[in-house]
């Protein structure tokens, strides 16, 4: 049975100037699926999320929500209610904790003249908790590494507690471990809690184990779209990415898995001493 989408890009057309970043895509996001959009640098993935956030506007086309047939008509924080987005180019605001940051989370739930919130504790202690902030809460956005500040910012989207979640490089900066981690916590959020789930990747075997549905972006448009066996294969990649692309399978756990030709000079590495 095919799944519920949540969100819906339609057509989507947008442009800078006279270049078009994004050039009439229409992809959807399903509910309790984890939707990747992978393809080269520029090929428009960043621009696609922002705007199904409407944090940029389409010049055409539009995207929707199951009852909401152009999300253009919503307010902001109504919008914000239902879609959270994480996005890849974020300012550090100086003096502001972990927990502020991910309290802001909340500001699309805040009501009234004093901005009451009564889920608002428990949202920012669960999304303190599922990205192992807990003992850094309190401890100011400046001092942190890369990889802790990545977390927080993720931890800010989480708290917004949305059923659609647009997550853009959202393991940049992370080690092996953390990696491993959200990429889990990004299987769980769509499997146990329905959330759609849609985020850039740029590794496309951590895109082929996460992800239900694979969209391949090359110049602003879909070039392919179905499961990860349909979407990463071969032919597709090597197209896209302008370079040989083998596709197979790991002879141990059988996932797929992608490699290109060895780059010039690569090929033999000294042993491992
Ligand atoms: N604010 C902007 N002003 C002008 N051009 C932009 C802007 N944002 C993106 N672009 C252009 O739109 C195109 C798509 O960019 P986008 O960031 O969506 O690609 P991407 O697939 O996310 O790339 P990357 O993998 O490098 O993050 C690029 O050519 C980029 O230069």
């Amino acid at each position: 049975m095919p799944a519920e989408w949540a969100l819906r890009a339609e057509d989507v057309e947008v442009r800078f100037g006279d270049a078009t970043a994004v050039d009439g895509v229409s992809a959807s996001l399903e509910r309790g699926r984890v939707t990747a959009l992978v393809g080269p640098n520029g090929s428009g993935k960043s621009t696609l999320l922002r705007a199904m956030s409407r944090l940029v506007v389409p010049r055409a086309g539009a995207v929707a929500l199951p009852d909401v047939p152009d999300v253009a008509v919503l307010r902001g924080r109504d919008l914000a209610r239902r879609v959270g987005l994480l996005a890849q180019q974020r300012p550090t605001p100086a003096g502001v904790t972990v927990r502020d940051l991910v309290g802001y989370g909340r500001h699309p739930h805040r009501r009234g003249w004093r901005g009451t919130d009564a889920g608002g504790a428990t949202a920012v202690a669960r999304a303190l908790s599922l990205t192992g902030l807990e003992e850094l809460a309190e401890q100011a956005l400046e001092t942190l590494s890369g990889g802790q500040l990545q977390r927080a910012w993720l931890a800010s989207a989480l708290a917004q507690e949305t059923d659609v979640l647009l997550l853009d490089e959202p393991i940049n900066h992370l080690d092996l471990r953390y990696q491993v981690e959200v990429l889990d916590l990004v299987r769980s959020l769509a499997d146990e809690h329905g959330v759609a789930v849609g985020v850039v990747l740029h590794d496309l075997d951590h895109a082929a184990e996460v992800a239900d549905r694979v969209v391949v972006l090359s110049r602003g448009r879909v070039v392919a779209d179905g499961t990860p066996e349909e979407a990463l294969t071969e032919d597709v990649l090597s197209a896209v990415y302008e370079i040989d692309v083998r596709v197979g399978r790991d002879p141990v756990d059988g996932a797929l898995r992608v490699r290109t030709r060895p780059v010039r000079g690569c090929a033999r590495r000294p042993a491992l001493v």
